[in-house]
């Protein structure tokens, strides 16, 4: 049975969650979709879902959904996973998802924490920067679905809620654990439903999930998750063991790489791939059709499949992502970009491609649905936040890399690893 029972609002944010799950001694699995069937036999069970931007209804269920499956297994603390750069839009998902689950867990309360300092999300005085800039400066102001436009989360995930949002500041944080549980209580006393709380460091990740032991509910980025399974381990419910990574199936295999994302981090992968690697840079703009950009990426990667990976990219900068928005709307634009590219990847793997790297959170999930994945084992961590994993029961070799994560070289080094080369 789970002892944390997790769900994600989208697929690279549930392998994040789920590697930093593993490095922390739990043993996880994420599966895809609320499940139907038995869990796997996990510490953690991380559900991925589509669900970031999905119309609100359709979130708010299939995360009940996901969380009644997890409590039928026996989790014990439910976890709700979102973007360290809490991706969201002024009517959802982050607050009508996490008031659903409040509701069903009976709860009241609940933190909420995107920070991941290894990755330069920080958290100060409720206000979320990415690096030194703060959140509506740091490119994610462009992003395609999900413009971020503020950075005050206590105003954010005020818009998206009726509930009222307090805060947990720094000089809280600083103090640690007991003086943050105060802090919860005092503001859920008060009739707060959540509390962004601060972070500026890991130590204070893991001092805010000593204070929320006894929760029912955390949401958050991975970062929060950093220190819940000591929790479990001061109960005696986890055993003392190091990182709890499977070890994966030898890779060999033709490798490839697909990216839908067009934030900052993928767009500079991409660069460094132009002068490294195979790489194909699909128009959409000029071709706005999935089926001819499918079978102009086919015609291109023929004959250049083989241990050194080939790159395709959908992704574009603002301007050109805004033109063909304006052409055919926000969700259809990315729509068709995530069918197009679902259907490379589908072709690809029937070409041979065993090792695929998908760079993207919504084209993560476009194209691990259309292969048919049930579920991910956890591999070894490529860049922070971004690990190897193995496709089951398709039987491929995957890194699902959130838009943002991952060093310039990120696209080659995956290949490179003494695990990944071929
Ligand atoms: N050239 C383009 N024009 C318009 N939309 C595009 C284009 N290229 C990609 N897209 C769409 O942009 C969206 C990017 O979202 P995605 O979640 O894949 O990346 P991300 O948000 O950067 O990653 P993450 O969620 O992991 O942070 C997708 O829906 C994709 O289809
Ligand atoms: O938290 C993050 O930034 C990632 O895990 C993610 O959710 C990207 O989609």
């Amino acid at each position: 049975m789970p002892l944390l029972g997790c769900i994600a609002d989208d697929f690279t944010g549930a392998t994040d969650l789920a590697n930093t799950l593993v490095k922390g001694g739990m043993s996880a699995v994420q599966v895809i979709g609320a499940p139907t069937g038995p869990l796997p036999e996990a510490d953690a069970v991380i559900v991925a879902l589509k669900s970031r931007t999905a119309p609100v209804r359709e979130a708010v269920a299939d995360s009940l959904a996901a969380c009644e499956a997890l409590l039928t297994a026996g989790a014990q603390q439910i976890f709700f996973k979102y973007c360290s750069t809490f991706d969201s839009t002024e009517t959802g998902n982050i607050g009508p998802v996490a008031d659903a689950l409040v509701k069903r867990l009976g709860c009241g309360f609940a933190l909420a924490n995107p920070a991941f300092p290894t990755n330069g999300r920080t958290v100060y005085q409720g206000h979320l920067f990415v690096g030194q800039a703060l959140l509506n400066e740091s490119g994610m102001e462009n992003h395609p679905l999900t413009p971020m436009k503020d950075a005050n989360l206590v105003r954010v995930l005020g818009r998206q809620t009726d509930g009222a949002v307090g805060l947990v500041p720094f000089a809280t944080v600083e103090q640690g654990a007991a003086a943050i549980r105060r802090a919860m209580t005092v503001l859920k006393e008060s009739g707060r439903r959540y509390a962004i709380v601060d972070a500026v460091t890991d130590a204070h990740l893991i001092a805010i999930g000593e204070a929320a032991a006894e929760h029912a509910l955390i949401t958050g980025g991975s970062g929060v998750a950093m220190g819940l399974p000591a929790n479990f381990r001061a109960k005696g419910k986890l055993p003392e063991r190091g990182a709890a990574a499977s070890a994966l199936p030898p890779m060999r295999g033709a490798a490839a790489v697909l990216a839908g994302s067009c934030s900052r981090a993928t767009l500079g992968q991409i660069g460094f791939a132009r002068d490294h690697a195979p790489t194909l840079e699909l128009d959409v703009l000029a071709t706005p059709d999935a089926a001819a950009l499918a079978a102009q990426a086919f015609a291109w990667a023929e004959g250049k499949l083989g241990d050194h990976p080939i790159v395709i990219a959908a992704s574009a900068s603002p301007e050109r992502v805004a033109a063909l928005q304006a052409r055919l709307g926000r969700d259809a634009a990315g729509a068709l970009v995530e069918y197009a590219l679902s259907t490379i990847a589908e072709g690809l793997v029937a070409r041979g491609v065993t090792r695929l790297v998908v760079a993207g959170g919504e084209t993560s999930g476009a194209v691990v649905s259309r292969l048919g994945v049930r579920a991910l084992r956890i591999g070894p961590e490529i860049d922070p936040g971004v690990p190897w994993t193995y496709a089951e029961p398709v039987g491929l070799h995957l890194a699902l890399k959130s838009g943002n994560f991952g060093a310039r070289d990120f696209f080659l080094k995956a290949f490179e690893m003494p695990e990944s080369a071929a």
